[in-house]
């Protein structure tokens, strides 16, 4: 047995997402998602790449199934279109929607391999945006409704279930930075989204508590690191304020009931509220059964020279970086990946123990890490992505470290299986552990995919 041993029954696995790898973006009743509208829009994704046909993995579902039973899989995560099942967002169930992700899970339950649900990928019915979107409180009911449709449908035979992926990205990179559909910048409108979004989750877990399924369920944010530059307590402030801002903003609601107090404070001498009505806060925070973690990278917090001042009329990025107040220091002596995002192994055992501490060490479930490297295909018909494998090994150390620390982790899902459409990066930015030529739609599993198969039959590997 290598040095590096993992609990017995730790859920090893792979992470994608519909409007990622689908494709089939008008077929068999599926009606255009937030995405697909943004996407369509000039300038929003590089190249003008879109989801319309992506990994074709709509089609090709036996194959990426068979891919994940070769490489060993013990558990997949991928998520649930809802323009796919419900095409206006309410009311009306696409049956070819719901037979879709049936057989998905059938092929998946077939090949010993647990399905793990994320309800909310970020691409939000079309038709609910024209109707307000997640500015209207309604879009949370009717993503609860979304989700006990799911629960009918596959609530006996998937264990796992995740109802918002990165609500962070799909609120404040979405409302204020505009980076991500619908692209909009506008601080307050992101605030309510991201309650609103929050308020979603928890209706979606009452109508899975109702049901008294046998699975989990929780809810998947970014977590990132933040390390203070120095122990000078400015620093140490700037930093809290960045964890306020990325990690705690959506976790405190869920386990603590309340919004980081800091930072509530900071949005209301801007004259920002979350539109919190009776009963809210106790609907969102529920007791989740498990918490997903997406961790990629960290970073290091500096108090800055000039504070900037907490203006209601500033732009939305003088707001942000105002609240933020902090300066983010480009420590050398960090690789980086293809997407220039710092490998930070260390902030991955920091922020797990950071999490233990800080939430009463919650089962958690890695639901995504990985790596953009963009190597392609060499003339041996192979795909040498050493920087994936050195990556994936050092965050797999620093994953063991936080365990023997005494996280409650049970599993880790590898982003991604598949090369994908990286969201407003297009299909540059490629992190999979297969290599999608989407040209032929060619499968080839890269030397990160076979290093990640030995782990898996290891459970473990060399330190
Ligand atoms: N903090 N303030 N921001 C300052 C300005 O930042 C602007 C950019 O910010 C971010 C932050 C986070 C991300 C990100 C991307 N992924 C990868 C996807 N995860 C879900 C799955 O679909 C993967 O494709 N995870 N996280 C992107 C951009």
């Amino acid at each position: 047995h290598p040095p590096i041993q993992f609990p017995s029954q730790f859920l090893w696995g792979a992470a994608t997402s519909a409007y990622q790898i689908e494709g089939a973006h008008d077929v068999d009743g599926r009606a255009p998602s937030i995405w697909d509208s943004f996407a369509k829009t000039p300038g929003r994704v590089v190249n003008g790449d879109n989801g319309d046909i992506a990994c074709d993995s709509y089609r090709r579902v036996e194959e990426d199934v068979a891919l994940l039973k070769q490489m060993g899989a013990r558990a997949y995560r991928f998520s649930i279109a809802w323009p796919r099942v419900m095409p206006h967002g309410r009311g009306e169930v696409n049956p070819l929607g719901i037979a879709y992700y049936k057989r998905l899970v059938s092929l998946l339950r077939d090949a010993g391999i647990a399905p793990m649900a994320t309800l909310y990928h970020w691409d939000l019915p079309q038709a609910l945006h024209d109707e307000g979107g997640w500015m209207n409180r309604r879009t949370a009911q009717d993503f609860a409704a979304f989700a006990a449709v799911m629960f009918d449908a596959l609530g006996e035979s998937v264990p796992f279930w995740f109802t918002v992926n990165e609500p962070w990205c799909a609120s404040f990179l979405s409302h204020a930075i505009g980076e991500h559909a619908p692209g909009e910048k506008d601080l307050n409108r992101a605030v309510t989204v991201a309650h609103h979004l929050l308020l979603g989750h928890g209706l979606a877990m009452t109508e899975f508590r109702k049901r008294k399924l046998g699975g989990q369920i929780g809810m998947a944010p970014n977590v990132d690191w933040r390390e203070p530059y120095s122990q000078d307590p400015e620093d140490i402030a700037a930093c809290e304020r960045g964890l306020d801002w990325f990690n705690r903003w959506f976790i405190d609601p869920i386990y603590h009931g309340r919004y980081p107090a800091a930072m509530a404070a900071r949005y209301a001498e801007l004259g920002i509220r979350a539109p919190i009505e009776d009963g809210d806060m106790a609907t969102i925070s529920q007791h989740p059964d498990m918490l997903g973690i997406n961790y990629y990278t960290g970073s290091f917090a500096k108090a800055p020279a000039n504070p900037l001042p907490l203006r209601p009329g500033d732009s939305p990025q003088r707001q942000m970086d105002a609240l933020r107040n902090l300066d983010t220091v480009n420590v050398p002596g960090f690789a980086k990946t293809h997407i220039d995002w710092p490998i930070f192994p260390e902030g991955f055992t920091k922020v797990l123990t950071w999490l233990r501490d800080e939430y009463g060490n919650p089962p958690v479930f890695i639901t995504e890490n990985g790596a953009c490297d963009n190597t392609q295909v060499g003339h041996d018909g192979q795909v040498h992505d050493a920087l994936r494998v050195e990556y994936m090994h050092r965050h797999v150390i620093a994953l063991h470290r936080a365990i023997r620390s005494g996280c409650d982790i049970r599993g880790y899902m590898a982003w991604s299986l598949l090369d994908n459409f990286e969201w407003a990066y297009g299909y540059g930015k490629r992190f999979g552990l297969i290599h999608v030529d989407f040209g032929t739609q060619q499968r080839t599993p890269k030397d990160s995919f076979h290093w990640y198969s030995q782990l898996i039959a290891n459970n473990g590997c060399a330190a």
